[in-house]
């Protein structure tokens, strides 16, 4: 900065996150048969005061009288101030240390209890600028010293005309003897703090709103913990995501807005401006146009397994990491996946629709048990593997295909074709991902290899089955029985109406897209994304993303974290390390890896260096996104 700057800070409801004779007053009136009363009236005249409403004079004598505290209750109030400073003043030692010269906390509140919090933190003693309590011969507190300037009306005002500060002044409170410094004149600008209260009267006067410190220094590139405040990271969580998510996000830091259903393209892309990290299912179709809208784009978060909806390549050229939550719902498919299969073995959908229209039909015709049955697994990755497993141990017997090579689990026996697999099973699940060349994997040819009466299921993508051709086969006797939890079309909400041609059949069990669907796996997917992306924002580590190199990166020490993704072009970490040589940078660490279609740099440097170096990488050809970590 230029000028010399001088910052005003508040300290009740901004340096800490309380009021401070709201506090004395639940200490001193302990036991006080009109305690609660009291602390009430107390708040109230407190917030009168904040808003304008009540002279300070007023305020603090009412206050001071309803409090009866002494000096042993102002030992236990310092103690709670002491835990209660605001967080990102906790996190902000370094700009009050660097700044203490510049630094002034103005307050009607009392030096007795602000000067033991704020002095750890580097503020200079005879900065502090605060009223003084009066106390009786018995250590009660009975008043104010009446001749200080700040137990006036316009206290802080006048007190600042008396610093005569020569520099630019900008004032940090949540308040309005705050703001009425800068009405005065006295200062360049109001910056209404709002981490702990946010008064609507205030924030409407204020020349802008500081949701914490880090915003402010962010604001004049000052030094801070934070490189990015996180409040200005905004997320969009669709699709009903578990409701921990958005906790885990909030208490974060990010903004977090969340809808209920999915969107479709041209919704997404009207909503993704802005979007720093979007949260979806299976549903949302992300696109290269929907990628091309996204400006400010650095995570997709799957909260499924299936990434197929995702455009992954795309993302990865635009230098957008997607995470999902393979294992998550595993469990919860595999069950589905067994209670649906013997349900079928028992025809138990006619069975059960029939009693509810009246009809009692007992008879075992059509009915078997799955023991000693042949189930045929088509894909034994993560569901596949654990379903042939679970299966086992009710007497089925495992036979299975998969594109890869895959190690039999158990008893299991791997079949060299899927016309193999076709051929012998009595029952098929179907547990393939959702790749572009697995549309309609089973139509009319392969359900023509398939046992007559064969139990089918899938719980993988709708787009793999050819519905008409399902369809055909059940009205033709060769399916016996089908449970499908997946569908090439699937509603965007619960409102809307589920059309298909499998509607009304014989021994179909439909289910709306649900195998992964139980509290258990929405909590642990929940829970396990949102870790995913805060570990990839706050260290840059991409351990488990769907389509960035994998990189575990050690915690940040004393550095700052250089992250450069480019385009997987020759001679990127080289233009990189003579950028830093040349501006002779100390490298504390550095990481390479590639894939087809980036590479991704990290390099921790020692925290002195020009802002030119960063203007300098940025500007290296094939660059897709930069970014300085701290
Ligand atoms: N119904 C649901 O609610 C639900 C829940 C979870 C997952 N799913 C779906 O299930 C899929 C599988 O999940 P996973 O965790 O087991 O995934 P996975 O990636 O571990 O396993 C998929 C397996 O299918 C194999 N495969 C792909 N195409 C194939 C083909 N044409 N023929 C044979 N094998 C093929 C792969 O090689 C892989 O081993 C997910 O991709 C998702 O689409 C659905
Ligand atoms: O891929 C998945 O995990 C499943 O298809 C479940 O998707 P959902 O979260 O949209 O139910």
């Amino acid at each position: 900065m230029a000028n010399p700057t001088f910052f005003v800070i508040d300290f009740d409801s901004t340096f800490t996150k309380v009021e401070a004779l709201d506090e004395l007053a639940k200490i001193s009136l302990q036991g006080h048969p009109e305690k609660e009363e009291r602390v009430q009236r107390i708040k109230q005249i407190t917030d009168l005061g904040m808003d304008g409403s009540l002279s300070v004079r007023e305020s603090l004598q009412q206050r001071i009288d309803l409090l009866q505290a002494n000096r042993q209750h102002l030992q236990a109030l310092i103690s709670t101030l002491q835990n209660e400073v605001s967080e990102s003043f906790k996190r902000n030692r370094e700009f009050i240390q660097t700044y203490k010269d510049n630094i002034y906390i103005i307050s009607n509140g009392f030096r007795d209890f602000i000067e033991p919090v704020v002095t750890p933190y580097g503020i200079r003693p005879d900065h502090i600028l605060a009223n003084s309590f009066t106390f009786g011969a018995d250590g009660a507190i009975t008043g104010f010293d009446p001749e200080n300037v700040l137990t006036g009306n316009n206290g802080k005002v006048e007190q600042l005309r008396q610093l005569e500060l020569e520099g630019d002044v900008y004032v940090l409170g949540d308040g309005y003897t705050d703001y009425e410094i800068k009405a005065a004149g006295m200062a360049n600008k109001f910056y209404a703090f709002t981490e702990n209260v946010h008064r609507e009267a205030i924030v409407d006067k204020a020349d802008h709103i500081a949701p914490n410190l880090d915003e402010f220094l962010f604001m004049h590139n000052m030094p801070r913990a934070f490189s990015y405040p996180k409040h200005r990271i905004c997320v969009l969580l669709l699709e009903n995501i578990h409701p921990l998510a958005e906790e885990v996000l909030r208490k974060e830091g990010f903004s977090v807005k969340v809808m209920a259903g999915a969107l479709d393209e041209d919704e997404l892309i009207e909503q993704i401006r802005g979007v720093s990290f979007l949260g979806i299912r299976s549903k949302t179709q992300v696109t290269e146009r929907v990628l091309k809208a996204a400006d400010r784009l650095m995570a997709i978060g799957a909260f499924c397994i299936g990434t197929n909806q995702i455009d992954l390549e795309a993302a990865a050229r635009r230098g957008v990491a997607v995470f999902n939550a393979p294992y998550s719902n595993t469990r919860s498919v595999v069950e589905l996946t067994l209670a649906s299969l013997i349900m079928l073995m028992r025809q138990i959908p006619d069975k059960s629709s029939q009693m509810h229209q009246g009809i009692w039909n007992k008879s075992a015709g059509g009915s078997h048990e799955v023991r000693g049955k042949k189930l045929g697994i088509i894909g034994y990755g993560n569901i596949g593997a654990q379903l042939s497993v679970v299966a086992e141990a009710l007497g089925l017997n495992v036979y299975y295909y998969d594109v890869v090579e895959k190690l039999a689990l158990g008893n299991a026996t791997k079949c060299r074709s899927l016309d193999e697999l076709l051929a012998q099973a009595d029952i098929l699940s179907l547990h393939v991902d959702g790749r572009r060349e697995n549309n309609n994997l089973i139509g009319a040819q392969e359900f023509a290899k398939m046992k007559k009466g064969v139990i089918f299921l899938n719980m993988s993508r709708g787009h793999v089955v050819d519905i008409a051709a399902l369809r055909k086969a059940i009205e033709e006797g060769i399916v016996g029985g089908a449970a499908i939890d997946v569908f090439p079309y699937e509603p965007k909400a619960n409102d809307e109406e589920f059309v298909s041609e499998l509607r009304g059949l014989p021994n179909v069990l439909l289910t709306p897209h649900i195998g992964g669907s139980t509290l258990e796996a929405q909590r642990n997917i929940g829970e396990y994304v949102p870790a995913q992306i805060t570990d990839y924002i706050n260290t840059g580590s991409t351990t488990g993303s769907v389509n960035f190199p994998n990189l575990q990166l050690p915690r940040l020490g004393n550095a700052h974290r250089l992250i450069h993704i480019h385009h997987n072009t020759p001679g990127i970490l080289a233009s990189i390390n003579q950028i830093l040589a040349s501006h002779a940078i100390n490298i504390t660490g550095q990481y390479l890896k590639t894939n087809e279609t980036i590479g991704y740099v990290i390099t921790d440097i020692d925290k002195q260096y020009s802002q030119d170096v960063v203007k300098d990488l940025k500007s290296i050809g094939n660059t897709i996104k930069f970014r300085v970590l701290y």
